[in-house]
């Protein structure tokens, strides 16, 4: 049997796995399997807690799809709630190892309460080498790309992991028909987070995201992060700005180099599943 939490950050809900105190399957076809929302638990993906040797945690993600993500913004904040509700820390600063790098997050705790959870993003890169990405130039800052046709206005950053930003006058397309060609697109050769952006005014965007391996979620952390700096870049914003999501709103700041993540953390509900349950479904 395994215990699992079911979270979610915005609507972005994963199934949180303590990997410490159990054997965890991180294979393609379970986390497939239990992330389908009819045939399984239902998520985004899937978040294992491990151990660090050099910092408090470790923090591996997997997409829907199976595919492992190098850093999750939505999921570390649940993260770190994970590991303070569940007594596995006590304290409020933690430095979380990810395959992006080690991540500092402070969780704001009212009478032993998580409210909320605030995290250094790190340090956002629009060298194209670093995406990676195929294009010809250094970086790709506002630059044409053709997608299925059409022309977009392009912004490739990376937050750790692989973001497109495009500029558009409306989000209430059906993006479903647009996003796939943007993730399998040759251009990004480990694919890409594709976000779609309205600016509402230089202290609000507003933004749709078809992530890599999920599908459109209810929302990005690292999007909403890669969105604030794209749109900085090109002289959109200003250096703190609320990211309106499907999911709700993410207070993001860009200050010494470094981008800063603020948002809600959720637990939903606490599971126990069998894995053989999952075997043939
Ligand atoms: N799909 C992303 C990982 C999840 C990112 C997103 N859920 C977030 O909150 O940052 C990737 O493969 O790079």
């Amino acid at each position: 049997m395994l215990k699992f939490t079911k979270m979610e950050g915005l609507g972005n809900d994963y199934i949180y796995v303590d990997g410490i105190h159990q054997k965890v399957d991180m294979t393609p076809e379970f986390i497939t399997r239990i992330s389908d929302r009819h045939f399984g638990i239902g998520s985004d993906g899937m978040i294992v807690i491990l151990p660090s040797q050099k910092y408090d945690f470790f923090m591996r993600m997997f997409n829907r799809d199976g595919s492992e993500g190098k850093m999750c913004g939505n999921g570390i904040r649940c993260f770190a709630k994970f590991v303070y509700d569940h007594h596995l820390t006590d304290q409020t600063y933690l430095e979380i190892e990810t395959l992006a790098g080690v991540k500092r997050v402070w969780l704001h705790v009212e009478n032993g309460t998580v409210q909320s959870v605030k995290v250094d993003m790190g340090q956002p890169s629009l060298n194209t080498q670093d995406i990676p990405c195929l294009f010809n130039k250094e970086q790709m800052v506002d630059e044409p790309l053709n997608i299925n046709h059409h022309i977009y206005r392009c912004t490739a950053v990376s937050m750790g992991n692989p973001h497109v930003v495009t500029y558009v006058d409306q989000l209430d397309f059906e993006i479903e028909k647009i996003g796939p060609y943007f993730e399998k697109n040759e251009m990004f050769p480990e694919s890409v987070n594709t976000e779609f952006v309205r600016v509402i005014d230089r202290q609000h965007l507003k933004m749709r995201v078809w992530e890599r391996g999920s599908g459109e979620t209810m929302a990005c952390g690292t999007g909403a992060c890669a969105v604030m700096y794209a749109s900085y870049v090109n002289g959109l914003c200003d250096s703190q700005v609320d990211v309106e999501l499907l999911g709700g709103i993410l207070n993001i700041q860009y200050q010494d180099g470094h981008i800063f993540m603020e948002g809600p953390a959720r637990t939903v509900f606490e599971g126990i599943m069998n894995e053989e349950d999952f075997k043939n479904v």
